[in-house]
């Protein structure tokens, strides 16, 4: 099937499930990186009026909010710019200055504990967005990142609908292409974004073309396959919904 063919069948697919839902249109994170990009331009499609992009800075590099805008305007979404920083920077502070005082604070636990607060911050903004439109929120997981758990649970992993959790990162490029993203966005390496410098492929230690290749039953080298298949083990718990006991 062409790639244009299975747009028109996710584009098909978003239309159906906002009407299932019962809701009017959709919402994304738009961030400057690839994988928004793409359902950017597929909500736009599946919903001319009724999309919406919002870019969501937090400290970020500004180039971050220059190639999101860029983004937005090249597929012709509505789409609005909100800094989160203040919020964050507060909220972080009041968590680690109580944390501190109940002597619970492991600096160690830093980085990751702010990098997973960004990415709640904007799920939070993102929600009420949705409540206020009625809208769905989309997310932008991509095949290889569904399966290493390559997000942050209830944060950017906390959406309605993932229209691209079946694209491999490299068809997630082949789908940028086709829809007109711009090059700017499609040369950038992928990252969250989360600190400074921070990169998917070095903080995962594999590559996405090794984890498209797996998923695609290839052989890869043993040291790859091992970190791939732990990161997917651990992050079982993020597919699923929370256990219970059975009383
Ligand atoms: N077995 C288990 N059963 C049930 N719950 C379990 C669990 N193990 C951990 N947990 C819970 O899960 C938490 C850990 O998960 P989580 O909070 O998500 O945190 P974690 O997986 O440690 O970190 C998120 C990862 O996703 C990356 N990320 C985030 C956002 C965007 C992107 C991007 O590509 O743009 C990437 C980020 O760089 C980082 O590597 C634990 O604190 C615990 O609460
Ligand atoms: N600054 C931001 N503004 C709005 N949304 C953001 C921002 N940063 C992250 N997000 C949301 O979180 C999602 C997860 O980020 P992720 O880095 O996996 O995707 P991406 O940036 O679109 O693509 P890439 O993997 O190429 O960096 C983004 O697609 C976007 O929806
Ligand atoms: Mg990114």
């Amino acid at each position: 099937m062409s790639i244009e063919r299975k747009i028109e069948k996710v584009v098909a697919w978003l239309q159906q499930k906002v009407e299932e839902s019962g809701t009017k249109g959709i919402v994304v994170g738009i961030s400057g990186g690839i994988d928004s990009a793409v359902v950017a331009n597929l909500i736009k499609k599946a919903f001319p009026e009724n999309s919406l992009g919002v870019i969501l800075p937090i400290k970020s590099s500004p180039k971050d909010v220059i190639d999101g805008r860029l983004v937005a305007e090249k597929a012709g979404i509505k789409n609005m710019t909100i800094d989160l920083t203040q919020e964050h920077s507060e909220m972080l502070s009041k968590i680690f200055d109580s944390l501190l005082q109940q002597n619970l604070f492991e600096e160690k636990n830093r980085r990751i504990t702010d990098a997973n607060l960004r990415a709640r911050l904007r799920m939070t903004t993102l929600y009420g967005i949705a409540n206020q439109l009625n809208y769905l929120v989309a997310g932008t997981d991509n095949a290889a990142e569904v399966y290493t758990g390559y997000f942050t649970k209830y944060g950017d992993g906390g959406v309605d609908i993932l229209p691209i959790a079946t694209l491999k990162k490299y068809e997630v490029y082949e789908w940028a292409k086709a829809l007109g993203v711009p090059k700017e966005v499609l040369d950038r390496e992928p990252s969250a974004g989360l600190w400074e410098g921070q990169t998917d492929e070095e903080e995962m230690g594999t590559t996405y073309s090794l984890i498209d290749a797996h998923l695609e039953g290839k052989e890869i080298p043993k040291k790859d396959l091992e970190i791939i298949e732990r990161l997917h083990r651990i992050s079982e718990h993020k597919r699923v919904m929370p256990p219970f006991p059975e009383i």
